[in-house]
C-alpha cells in the first residue's frame, strides 16, 4: 500500500459560531517522506503516551501503534481538533481513546464537576456498548480513578439519573440521548458548558444518515469553545464535510494522500470470492460450504431480511449446524449478548440482517403501520430498533469468513460487510452467492473495486474449492429439507425467538448489572425447530463428496488445527493466514503513512508492487486459493 499515505491538512477557521457562514481557508501540509519514515517507526512511548496506557495496551497484547494511531495521537495530545479518516478495522477507536484518556488523567480530580468531561457519540447502541467496553477495560488496566457511563435514549429517566449520579468523566451514547437527558433534567446544559473538555463523534459518516442532525445541533449549541473535538470516519462523504464544518475548528485532517476510493475503502487482506447460483440454490450452496467444511470458521452470514435469516437458521439446524441470529427486532440486551458471545467464540455461525435492510423493513413496517396501526398494535407486532446497526463499526472478533447469502444493495454495503473480517492484524475471506437477479449489482461492485485502470482484473474471483459435483451430491437432501422450512415454520420460529429473547433480555438485564463480565448465561444458538435433526442429515457420508472438495476440506481442517484446533479458538491464523498476515497484506499496515517497506519481524519479505500498492492487494488476492 505504498501509495496510501496520510496527509495532514490544517483547517484555519474563524470562531465556531461563525463557522458555517465563513469561507474555509485550508492549508495543506503533505507529510514528507522523511517525516513519514520517522512517524512509521514510532512506538507508543514515542507518541508521548502515558506509561499506564502503554502497560494496559501490553496487557491487551497491543504492541505497536497502527498508522492512524501514529498520525492522530500526537495531534490530539497537542490539543488539536482532528478529523481522521481511515478504512474499517484500522484502529480508529484507540486512536482517539488513548489520548482522550491521557488528557482525562490530568483533568480528573482537578475541579468539582457537575457533568462529564468527555462525550463519545456514536450512531448505534451496539457501537456505544463496544466503545464503553473498550474504555472500561483500559481504565481498569490503567488502575485510574475514572468513571465511564453508557446511556441509551430509551432508558427511563430514573436509570439515567442513577447512572450519572457517580459523576462519570466519560459518557458514551448516541446523539439522541443528550437531548433526552436535558428533557429529563438529568443533565444540565450549563454544567456541560462548564465541564466538557472533549467531544468525539465516532463513525461520523453515519451520524447524519441515522437522523441525528437535530440532536447534534442541540449538543453543539452548548459545547464550550475550548472543547477538543474529534471526528472519526471510515469514508468521506458530504455528511462528514457538513459535520466538520459544523463542529470543528482548525482541525488537522488526517486522510489518505493518494489513491482512488476503492483503495481507501476495501480491506486489502480480505480475499473475495463469488459463486454463481440461482436464488433457489442458495440454501444448497451454503449447506455445501458449511457442511463440507471448505470455509474457515468463524462465519458471519448476511441476509437481506429477518425472515430469510430464520429460513436459513431452520434449514441449517436440520443438518445439525447451529447458528445464532442477529437483527434489529431483538431486544437490545440480547443483541449485545449475542455479539459478546460470538466475539468470545462461544459459537461459530452468526446470521445477521444488516442495517440497510433494517431501514427497508422499518419503512415497510411503517407503511403497514399506517395502513392498519391498531391491528398491528393489537397483534403486538415487534418494532425494529432505530438505533440498531449491525455492520458499521462493529468489531466482530476473529471472523474468518463473511458470506453474502443475499447480495447487499449497494457497493458501500458490500464494503462494510466484508470489512467485518480481516480486521486488525488478521486476514479473512468473503464469499458472495450471486443469483441472476443480483448480477447487475454484483457487476457494479466488481467494477467499483476494479477501479478505472484495472478493468480486466478480477478482484472477486470464482470460488474454486467447491466443485459442482460436491454441490450436486447434496442436492436431494437440501431440496427435501428446504421444503420443510415453510413460511409458517419461519413465522412461528421468528415469534418464538423473539419471545425467548425478551425473556433472556430481562434475565440479562439483571445479570449484567450483577456480573457485567459473565458471558455464558444464555445460549443464543439454540435450535428453534421442534424436531431434532435426523441423524442421517447430520453427517455427510464420504462417498458423496468428490475428491477435490475432500482435499479442500482437509486443507481447511489443517489450517484450523494449525490455529489451535478447537472451535472455541475462532479464526484468524493458520497456514493460509500466516502467509497472508505478513506486512504486505496487513490491514493496519495498509495505512502506513510511510508507504515504503519496513524492515523487521514479519515484514521484510513482502515488497511493494511497482505501482505502489501492497503486494497482497493484487498478487495474492487475485490468485485462486484452495482454502479460505
Ligand atoms: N495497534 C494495534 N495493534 C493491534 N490491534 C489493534 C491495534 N489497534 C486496534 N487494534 C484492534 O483492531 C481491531 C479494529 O479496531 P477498531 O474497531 O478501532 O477499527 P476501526 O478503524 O474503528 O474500524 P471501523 O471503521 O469498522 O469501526 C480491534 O479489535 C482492535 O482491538
Amino acid at each position: 500500500m505504498g501509495k496510501e499515505k496520510f496527509k495532514a491538512v490544517e483547517d484555519v477557521k474563524p470562531e465556531v459560531e461563525e463557522v458555517e457562514k465563513a469561507e474555509e481557508v485550508e492549508e495543506q501540509r503533505d507529510v514528507g517522506e522523511e517525516e513519514e519514515q520517522e512517524e512509521a517507526d514510532k512506538t507508543f512511548e514515542e507518541l508521548g503516551l502515558d506509561s499506564r496506557l502503554i502497560r494496559a495496551l501490553t496487557k491487551k497484547g497491543i504492541e505497536k501503534p497502527t498508522p492512524i494511531q501514529q498520525s492522530a495521537i500526537p495531534y490530539i495530545l497537542e490539543g488539536k481538533d482532528v478529523v481522521a479518516r481511515a478504512k474499517t478495522g484500522s484502529g480508529k477507536t484507540l486512536a482517539y481513546l488513548l489520548p482522550l484518556l491521557q488528557k482525562l488523567f490530568s483533568v480528573s480530580g482537578n475541579k468539582k464537576k457537575l457533568a462529564p468531561s468527555a462525550f463519545i457519540l456514536v450512531p448505534s447502541r451496539e457501537l456505544s456498548h463496544q466503545v464503553y467496553t473498550e474504555v472500561s477495560s483500559l481504565i481498569e488496566l490503567c488502575r485510574v480513578q475514572l468513571k465511564v457511563v453508557q446511556l441509551a435514549s430509551t432508558m427511563p429517566a430514573s436509570d439515567m439519573r442513577n447512572a450519572l449520579a457517580g459523576l462519570p468523566e466519560i459518557l458514551v451514547t448516541t446523539p439522541a440521548c443528550i437531548p433526552k437527558c436535558f428533557a429529563a433534567g438529568v443533565l444540565e446544559p450549563k454544567a456541560i458548558s462548564d465541564s466538557l473538555e472533549i467531544l468525539v463523534l465516532d463513525e461520523a459518516d453515519l451520524l447524519l444518515s441515522y437522523g441525528y442532525e437535530d440532536n447534534l445541533r442541540s449538543v453543539i449549541s452548548i459545547i464550550p469553545r475550548r472543547c477538543l473535538r474529534l471526528l472519526m470516519s471510515a469514508t468521506t462523504c458530504s455528511d462528514v464535510e457538513k459535520l466538520k464544518k459544523l463542529i470543528l475548528h482548525n482541525p488537522v485532517v488526517l486522510t489518505l494522500q493518494e489513491g482512488n476510493d476503492k483503495e481507501e475503502a476495501v480491506p486489502s487482506n480480505v480475499q473475495q470470492f463469488w459463486i454463481s447460483c440461482s436464488a433457489q440454490d442458495k440454501l444448497l450452496h451454503i449447506l455445501a460450504l458449511l457442511k463440507l467444511e471448505v470455509v474457515q470458521k468463524k462465519i458471519l452470514t448476511f441476509v437481506n431480511s429477518i425472515d430469510m435469516g430464520f429460513r436459513l437458521k431452520l434449514f441449517l439446524e436440520k443438518f445439525g449446524i447451529k447458528s445464532a441470529i442477529l437483527n434489529g427486532e431483538l431486544p437490545q440486551n440480547s443483541r449485545l449478548h449475542i455479539l459478546e458471545q460470538f466475539n468470545a467464540g462461544l459459537f461459530d455461525y452468526l446470521i445477521a440482517t444488516d442495517d440497510n435492510n433494517q431501514t427497508k423493513e422499518k419503512e415497510e413496517s411503517k407503511g403497514e403501520d399506517n395502513k392498519d396501526d391498531k391491528k398491528n398494535k393489537r397483534r403486538g407486532k415487534p418494532k425494529l430498533d432505530a438505533e440498531f446497526g449491525v455492520v458499521r463499526g462493529i468489531d466482530f472478533k476473529k471472523v474468518h469468513t463473511v458470506i453474502n447469502y443475499d447480495m447487499p444493495q449497494s457497493v458501500t454495503g458490500y464494503i462494510h460487510r466484508i470489512g467485518r473480517t480481516g480486521r486488525a492484524y488478521s486476514s479473512g475471506s468473503s464469499i458472495s452467492l450471486v443469483s441472476p437477479d443480483e448480477m447487475e449489482g454484483f457487476e457494479e461492485i466488481k467494477s467499483f473495486l476494479a477501479g478505472d485502470e484495472d478493468k480486466d482484473t478480477d478482484i472477486i474471483t470464482p470460488f474454486s474449492s467447491l466443485t459442482k459435483n460436491a454441490v450436486e451430491s447434496l442436492r436431494y437432501r437440501a431440496e427435501d429439507v428446504a421444503k420443510s422450512v415453510t413460511r409458517i415454520a419461519i413465522r412461528e420460529s421468528r415469534a418464538q425467538d423473539l419471545r425467548n429473547e425478551i425473556i433472556n433480555s430481562e434475565k440479562l438485564k439483571a445479570h449484567f448489572e450483577a456480573n457485567p463480565k459473565d458471558l455464558d448465561l444464555l445460549k443464543h444458538d439454540k435450535p428453534l425447530s421442534k424436531t431434532a435433526p435426523a441423524p442421517h442429515l447430520k453427517d455427510i457420508p464420504e462417498y458423496l463428496v468428490d475428491p477435490k472438495t475432500q482435499e479442500a476440506s482437509k486443507m481447511v481442517k489443517l489450517a484450523r488445527a494449525a490455529m489451535g484446533g478447537s472451535r472455541r479458538s475462532g479464526g484468524g491464523g493458520g497456514r493460509t493466514n500466516k502467509k497472508r498476515s505478513r506486512k504486505g497484506g496487513d490491514p493496519l499496515k495498509t495505512f502506513n503513512p510511510n508507504g515504503s517497506n519496513k524492515r523487521g519481524r514479519g515484514g521484510g519479505g513482502v515488497g511493494q508492487k511497482k505501482d505502489g500498492k501492497g503486494s497482497n492487494d493484487g498478487s495474492t488476492q487475485h490468485k485462486k486459493q484452495k482454502t479460505v
